[in-house]
């Protein structure tokens, strides 16, 4: 716990040290406070009130001494508290970034915008409002128990053995809730994606099911969810009277023992010694029980909290893509050619293979187009380049530098992307173009602009290039947005182009649109494009085939529609669909 907090402050892990000690400070005054008390008691019994008076000044000023500290280490709570929340998120964001850029599926995506939000408020309560009874709670009562060996060493004695015990009860019931806290943060978060999943495919459900339905999905994760919060409230409840129950036993047991402490004195009559014993020693048992019952009082906030922290501890402890060291990395890529040697890919341990032994030559301004069915491999291959994933086995190289030696920035640089998920921000179509070159001129912007299509987008809205595009380019078409997309991989000027060329996604004019973007970058850049055009794929210098993660054909399109082997064949079929008539050398008519 405390390990994943230091994680979240970074530069400020000292501000949480400072305020345990502070709150374990604060532990030793209470202790304090019932060390005088004694005395003071022990006074009042015998009525000798000039001893008494002063015993109650000096714990006056003692519990004075611990209002006053209790407020400073309140305050120092509450700024850690408020350390979590600013340092804690940026840490968590800072660390996200880092992550490969396959890592993003939606269940994580889920995961994390749960644990910036309601998982990170959950840890900042700790400092803030839980931690300074919890450590106190633990600290006064290891005062308590030394008084109690002074009063008397067996209540001492029978106090120590319960304090294993006690936490043995409590580290079971922590446990126990853990499992439980566990399994409702994953089917809450399951439901938390079922349901953004819900509203963003709404068109497709009112397409299929009609309106107002919920689909099976979002039934199924609200069911589970309620089958472990159900668990989860069975579970805190067992807990808390499991907890309650055990410091109960020891404050009985040390009853008990002070029974049979009196027994052993006088059966009778106690002394007037022995009733001054037996007050103090009642007085002591209450102390030492009374922080305990708080402590376990809030074992549920801190059950919760720990949740969380465990969650955001698996966060950090996943592993971004390594980076090169230095010196004599990372290496710079000597021009803009792409190759693949002997590259194995899978998409984890155990999964099965997606790519097998691509070999691949992309020389520096040529165009190469990937063809396959679906599921071969293209994308895969694709984002490899761009190292959204490290290959399992060969390598990738940009201008004959390992992409796994170049620097992260000096890699992005070398690569601009048209894929067909291309995401937009909240903002106005030129921020989202600017992504691409923040320091690009308005001239630039412009230039971008129009050679993607975007200045006709601009021209029909009120506020041209800087009308809102929407959260996700929601208020834009689907082929506006594959513009803007075009538009911003075209300003960046990158020497690497790596295109997603859309099928459904786009109209005929966006089509002839790429197609007008490949034709002038021609020569002038290295392009890798998934082609679905045959148009697209009569453009490229060379064409791979690819089948079940492998390239089972490779060439120019005039040499592989010549070779009548899959190429050909699917050439036929592709022209027989579109009513396309391909001449010999592979180009359309
Ligand atoms: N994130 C992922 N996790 C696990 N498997 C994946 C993932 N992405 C793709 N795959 C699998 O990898 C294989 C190749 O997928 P890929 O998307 O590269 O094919 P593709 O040729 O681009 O297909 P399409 O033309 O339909 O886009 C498929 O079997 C797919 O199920």
């Amino acid at each position: 716990m405390l390990k994943t907090l230091n994680l979240l402050l970074g530069e400020q892990a000292p501000l949480l040290r400072r305020y345990a000690w502070m709150a374990a400070l604060y532990g030793v005054l209470c202790g304090l406070c019932t060390a005088l008390l004694l005395p003071l008691m022990a006074q009042l019994l015998q009525a000798q009130w000039r001893g008494a008076g002063a015993w109650l000044l000096a714990l006056l000023a003692a519990v004075v001494l611990a209002w006053w500290w209790r407020g400073r280490v309140e305050q120092a709570g509450v700024g850690v508290g408020v350390a979590v929340l600013q340092t804690g998120r940026h840490r968590l964001g800072a660390h996200v970034a880092r992550l490969p850029m396959g890592w993003f599926n939606a269940q994580n995506t889920a995961k994390v915008s749960h644990l910036v939000t309601q998982g990170m408020m959950a840890v900042a309560q700790l400092p803030a409002h839980v931690f300074t009874p919890v450590i106190s709670g633990v600290v006064a009562p290891l005062v308590v128990l030394a008084l109690l060996f002074v009063q008397d060493w067996r209540l001492g004695l029978v106090g120590l053995l319960a304090l294993p015990l006690l936490l043995g009860v409590l580290l079971l019931t922590a446990r126990m809730g853990r499992w439980a806290d566990a399994a409702f943060q994953r089917d809450f978060a399951q439901t938390g994606q079922r349901m953004v999943e819900f509203a963003q495919a709404q068109s497709v459900l009112r397409a299929f099911q009609g309106g107002g339905q919920s689909t099976r999905f979002v039934a199924q994760a609200i069911d589970q969810q309620r089958q472990s919060a159900g668990h989860l409230i069975a579970v805190s409840a067992l807990s808390s009277v499991l907890n309650v129950w055990a410091v109960q036993a020891v404050f009985a047991a040390l009853l008990v023992a002070v029974v049979i402490g009196i027994d052993q004195h006088s059966a009778q009559v106690l002394a007037p010694g022995q009733v001054i014993g037996t007050v103090l020693s009642m007085l002591l048992i209450s102390r030492f029980v009374e922080p305990l019952l708080e402590l376990v009082g809030y074992a549920e906030a801190l059950r919760t909290a720990r949740g969380q922290l465990d969650a955001m501890d698996a966060l950090f402890a996943q592993q971004p893509l390594p980076q090169p060291q230095q010196p004599p990395h990372p290496q710079l890529p000597r021009d803009a050619s792409i190759t693949l040697r002997d590259v194995h890919f899978s998409y984890g341990a155990g999964q099965p293979a997606v790519l097998r032994g691509i070999n691949l030559h992309v020389p520096p301004g040529s165009m190469t187009a990937l063809v396959g069915a679906s599921g071969s491999g293209k994308s895969t291959l694709v984002r490899l380049m761009a190292r959204f994933w490290d290959v399992d086995q060969g390598g990738v190289l940009i201008g004959g530098s390992d992409v796994r030696q170049m620097d992260e920035a000096q890699l992005a640089a070398q690569i601009s992307q048209i894929f067909q998920d291309s995401y937009l921000f909240a903002g106005s179509i030129a921020d989202n173009i600017r992504i691409g070159r923040p320091g690009a001129s308005d001239a630039e912007l412009w230039e971008a602009a129009r050679q993607a299509g975007v200045d006709s987008i601009a021209q029909r809205l009120p506020g041209g290039l800087d009308s809102p595009v929407g959260e996700g380019g929601a208020q834009l078409s689907g082929g506006e947005r594959q513009r803007i997309a075009i538009a911003r991989a075209l300003i960046k000027d990158a020497p690497i182009l790596l295109v997603d060329e859309a099928t459904a996604a786009l109209d005929t004019e966006n089509q002839a649109l790429i197609a007008q973007t490949l034709e002038r970058l021609r020569g002038q850049r290295t392009v890798v494009v998934i082609a679905h055009q045959l148009s697209t794929i009569a453009m490229a210098d060379q064409v791979l085939v690819l089948e079940g993660g492998q390239v089972v054909e490779q060439g120019t399109p005039a040499q592989l529609a010549a070779r009548a082997g899959r190429y050909a064949q699917w050439l036929a079929q592709r022209a027989q669909a579109q009513g396309w008539r391909m001449a010999a050398g592979g180009e359309p008519v």
